[in-house]
């Protein structure tokens, strides 16, 4: 048989993925289907094509194989009579999964949702401080799961899905060496973590405000149109890993605000670990701008995971000012039931969104925004919303601003 994929391209060809997740009790179809979505987002990210996804309604998932006899089957049948490189579970795997998988897809990689989310970390990683945090994440997730995946990627060359891993030398494999790794990595990271610390002391001085939330939903946008900042944005996941902090002056109050790497759904735990020292910026800020992409979906669930990070890091009640984002995009969604009774929707777009601003503004006070950072809407009344709480903060902090000589611009008249 011809072998068409070698004979004339020599372009580097997308590898290819099927993707697999199980709809539980805890987890409905509709969720299963719209986490498939996210998790080929996520490949894509990585230029990994989805080819096929396959799902099972199961009560939990299978310890041994995950997916049910039947359906692994199947699985296995599609991927030996198709081109796919790799299985991507949307759950994490334990290693004992992971043998079984193996051992029975053989040379085909088995990957699962962490993994995936390490890989993008590892690709956007820019600074010295969170390639080692990465790295330290890899090692970890490494450790208990010490299989012929590591070295067996660790003969393939060049960099796919899986082999931006750490394991090079079939040497790494060996869980003593891993360990010393992790604790070399840790000292390091220390260090580093010391220095940044002391860095972000000797701002202390002003007043921090941090944008956080989900991935993708337009945080560095907004942080370039608030700070004239040059921030990397693009409609990719996880396009910010490090943070970027860049010092503002609204009517010569000046703070600092930065654009942190956003959360997800089942964020791998050792890359919050890792990442302590870089969520240490949303720790310490003084006031939060929490971002939603209220043209989502799930908006609401994002908002939820979003919340549920920041009290898991400790950096819940902080005054925080909620933005929904990419209103030139917001669709009302209708459930199937409103839809089967042929009720044409009395409202439009704009007057739900009004509603939707007004029941969460009678929940949240005056702080909840809604803008397009793309179409440059409503962002005065978002810097407004920053100014009336970074101004608060920063004139209880120094309370003789004024007799320090710095005249507010709206006084200039006076
Ligand atoms: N239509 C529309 N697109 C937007 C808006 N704001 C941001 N985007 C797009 O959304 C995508 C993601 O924007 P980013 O600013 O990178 O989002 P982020 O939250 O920083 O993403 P990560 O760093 O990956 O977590 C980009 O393609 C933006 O151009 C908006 O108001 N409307
Ligand atoms: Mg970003």
């Amino acid at each position: 048989m011809i072998e068409k994929k070698k004979l004339y391209s020599t372009a580097v060809e997308k590898e290819t993925a099927v993707l697999v997740a199980v709809s539980t009790q805890k987890q409905t179809a509709a969720k299963t289907q719209e986490y498939l979505d996210e998790l080929s987002f996520l490949a894509s990210t990585l230029e990994v094509k989805t080819v096929k996804t396959f799902t099972q309604n199961l009560e939990r998932a299978d310890i041994k194989t995950y997916t049910g006899k039947g359906k692994l089957e199947e699985i296995l049948i599609f991927v030996t009579a198709n081109p796919v490189d790799m299985i991507i579970y949307d759950d994490d795997l334990t290693p004992s999964q992971v043998r079984n998988l193996e051992a029975v897809f053989k040379d085909i990689k088995v990957i699962d949702r962490s993994l995936l989310i390490l890989d993008i970390f590892a690709m956007r990683a820019q600074t010295a401080q969170s390639k080692l945090q990465v790295e330290l994440a890899q090692y970890q997730y490494m450790y208990p799961r010490l299989t012929r995946l590591w070295t067996h990627l660790s003969r393939q060359s060049g960099a796919g899905v899986g082999m931006r891993g750490p394991g090079e030398t079939e040497l790494e494999t060996d869980r003593r060496i891993v360990k010393d790794r992790i604790a070399f990595l840790k000292e390091k990271l220390e260090k580093v973590d010391r220095q940044s610390t002391t860095r972000r002391k000797e701002r202390d001085r002003l007043v921090r405000v941090a944008i956080v939330g989900y991935t993708n939903v337009g945080k560095s946008t907004l942080m370039r149109s608030l700070s004239k900042a040059d921030v990397f944005a693009e409609n990719k996941l996880f396009a910010t890993v490090d943070s970027t902090v860049r010092k503002v002056n609204m009517e010569n109050i000046p703070f600092l605000l930065t654009d942190t790497v956003g959360f997800i759904r089942k964020l791998p735990t050792t890359l919050i670990e890792s990442f302590k020292s870089t969520l240490d910026e949303v720790r310490e800020a003084d006031i939060l701008m929490h971002v939603v992409d209220i043209s989502h979906a799930s908006f609401e669930e994002h908002l939820d995971v979003v919340n549920k990070t920041l009290v898991e890091i400790g950096a819940a009640d902080k005054p925080t000012i909620l933005v929904f984002n990419k209103i030139d995009l917001y669709k009302p969604s209708f459930n199937d039931e409103e839809l089967e009774e042929e009720e044409v929707p009395a409202l439009a777009p704009e007057d739900l969104l009004e509603q939707l601003k007004r029941s969460y503004i009678a929940d949240k006070g005056d702080n909840v925004v809604f803008v397009s950072a793309e179409k440059k809407e409503n962002i005065e009344e978002l810097r407004n919303a920053i100014f009336r709480l970074v101004k608060a903060k920063h004139f209880a902090i120094y309370p003789n601003w004024l007799d320090l000589g710095y005249t507010p611009v709206e006084n200039v008249e006076e």
